[in-house]
């Protein structure tokens, strides 16, 4: 049979240096004039929503025609200009808009339509499209060099939350080449470098999750939650924020039915989907338990199904959409650690890629405790002793109370006060912590098959660190193993 060529990084506006981000940094403004108030609107953002004029001067705006856009950066330009009023016309009133004016709406819908994207303010519109580098002559992996072209809020935290994401895709890039070489070694089974790749591979996964607790630093939890995020929410799953039906997109046709789009959402990150792929790690719907029976043959994630990390592909760029698709049907590694399993570099190198890659997610679900979990409790906390203050004092409960948590009123938009936990949704969409669990849990299953079964019966292999012995032992025990118990080297 003959092999399905590799994809090259460069058919699919990807580059060998920064990955997903653009190849030079984002333009940081339309050079055109007549696309000046766009950038004007755009660059007094904080203002306009200060002041609640923002649908005002949107709704004045003149409807641009996007015959001026001419590079693909210049188009990259429109759709984060239009992504940041677009939200910010939705959520920056005292309700959410169900409409979005056709001043925004027919530009919006061309460049999406150009870039193949949807017209909501995407991981690619906050992130990868809206960063530039403080020394032009320094790298962007680094998160002291980064820093962003726009904010809804103007807050020091927004800035931050966006570009440990634009230092993760930059430090993060440089294995999306090393891993297309493992691809090939494993065609030509050259076993050294599928484990010379795969090792590699694992310590990149160990700094992007470093990166990733550097969250911390420059973003406070609850900023985040009742000032940042409710700009992020999209229109799908979004009815108690205030948008039952979804957003219609008005551009004087008539036809102008409610659409419902998913908000900004990592699970839009092509990288860490890449990262799934190149392992040959499957995601299930949530709440699908993990089939008993073995796979049918084929290539690795053939049977598609409807789930979220699925769905979150048509949130990305097309090319990027289009090269996981390609990946997909090259990816071979898993099969070929399958295939050399007696090989023990080689179970040990891709089973820590799979540890590092559920240590990644791990401290994620961590972060959305802190970030989304915790605060929301806080808040339903401040409710229930506001009414029960009300209700005590009047002896009656309040009709339509208005429970003021420190601001003129009651929180909107995804910073509402939740019912309860089961209530709390990602701006994606999902019902977070099930979500995440599952896909961290989903990891760490391949490993399972391999390293794990050789570890029950085989007392010849030995762990970095490890005697063998022990690792043996706590198998014979009986329980499952532990990431403490083997040393850290899987940790399911
Ligand atoms: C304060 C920071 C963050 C919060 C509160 C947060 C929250 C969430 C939530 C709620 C989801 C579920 C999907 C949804 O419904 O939206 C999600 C998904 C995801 N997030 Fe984050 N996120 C944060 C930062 C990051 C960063 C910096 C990354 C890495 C670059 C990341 C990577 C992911 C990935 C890959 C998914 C898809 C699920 C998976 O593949 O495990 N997140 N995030
Ligand atoms: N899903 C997250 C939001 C999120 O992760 C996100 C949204 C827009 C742009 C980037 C994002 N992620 C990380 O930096 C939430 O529910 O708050």
């Amino acid at each position: 049979m003959v092999n399905l060529p590799l994809p090259k990084l460069e058919d699919y506006s990807i580059s060998t240096k920064t990955g997903f981000l653009p190849d030079a940094p984002p333009l940081a403004a339309l050079q055109d004039l007549y696309y000046a108030p766009w950038e004007t609107t755009v660059s007094n953002l904080q203002p306009l929503l200060l002041s609640k004029k923002i649908r005002q001067v949107v709704e004045g705006l003149p409807v641009l025609s996007t015959d001026q856009l001419r590079t693909e950066a210049e188009w990259r330009r429109a759709y984060l200009i239009l992504s940041f009023l677009s939200h910010s016309y939705i959520w920056g009133g005292d309700f959410a808009s169900e409409v979005l004016p056709a001043t925004i709406s027919i530009p919006y819908l061309a460049v999406s339509k150009k870039l193949d994207v949807p017209p909501v303010a995407t991981y690619a519109a906050l992130c990868l499209w809206n960063y530039r580098p403080i020394f032009p002559d320094d790298s962007t992996d680094c998160l002291d060099n980064l820093a962003t072209l726009h904010t809804f809020t103007g807050a020091l935290d927004e800035s931050w939350f966006y570009l440990v994401s634009v230092a993760i895709e930059s430090r993060g890039a440089t294995i999306l080449p090393i891993m297309l070489d493992a691809i090939q070694g494993a065609r030509e089974d050259d076993l050294d470098l599928v484990v010379s790749c795969l090792q590699f591979f694992a310590e990149r996964l160990g700094e992007l999750t470093h990166l990733l607790g550097r969250m911390y630093e420059n973003c406070d939890p609850h900023i985040f939650y009742s000032r940042i995020r409710p700009y992020l929410a999209g229109s799908k799953n979004m009815a108690e924020a205030g948008l039952p039906r979804g957003v219609r997109y008005l551009d004087g046709s008539g036809d102008e039915p409610f659409r419902q789009y998913s908000g900004g959402s990592n699970a839009q990150s092509s990288l860490i989907q890449a990262f799934d792929i190149l392992l040959g790690v499957e995601h299930r719907p949530t709440g699908d338990k993990k089939p008993d029976t073995p796979r049918p043959e084929g290539p690795q994630n053939s049977h598609k199904v409807h789930n979220f990390i699925l769905e979150m592909r048509d949130y990305m760029p097309g090319p990027h959409r289009r090269f996981l698709e390609h990946l997909e049907r090259v990816s071979n590694i898993q099969n070929y650690v399958k295939e050399h399993s007696s090989y023990g570099a080689l179970t040990v190198a891709y089973d820590a890629c799979l540890h590092m890659l559920r240590g990644f997610r791990d401290k994620h679900i961590q972060i959305v405790s802190r970030y989304i979990i915790l605060p929301a409790k806080e808040q339903r906390g401040v409710a229930t002793e506001r009414l029960a203050t009300a209700r005590s004092k009047s002896g009656v409960a309040p009709v339509g109370i208005n429970l003021h948590l420190g601001y003129r009123s009651q929180p909107k938009g995804l910073a509402r006060t939740p019912n309860d936990r089961s209530d709390l949704r990602g701006t994606g969409g999902t019902a977070l912590i099930p979500f995440l669990k599952q896909a961290r849990d989903e990891t760490g299953e391949p490993s399972i098959g391999i390293w794990a079964r050789r570890l029950l019966t085989d007392s010849r292999i030995s762990l970095p660190g490890r005697e063998a012995e022990s690792v043996k032992i706590q198998g014979l025990a009986g329980q499952w193993l532990d990431s403490e118990d083997v040393g850290g080297i899987c940790h399911w």
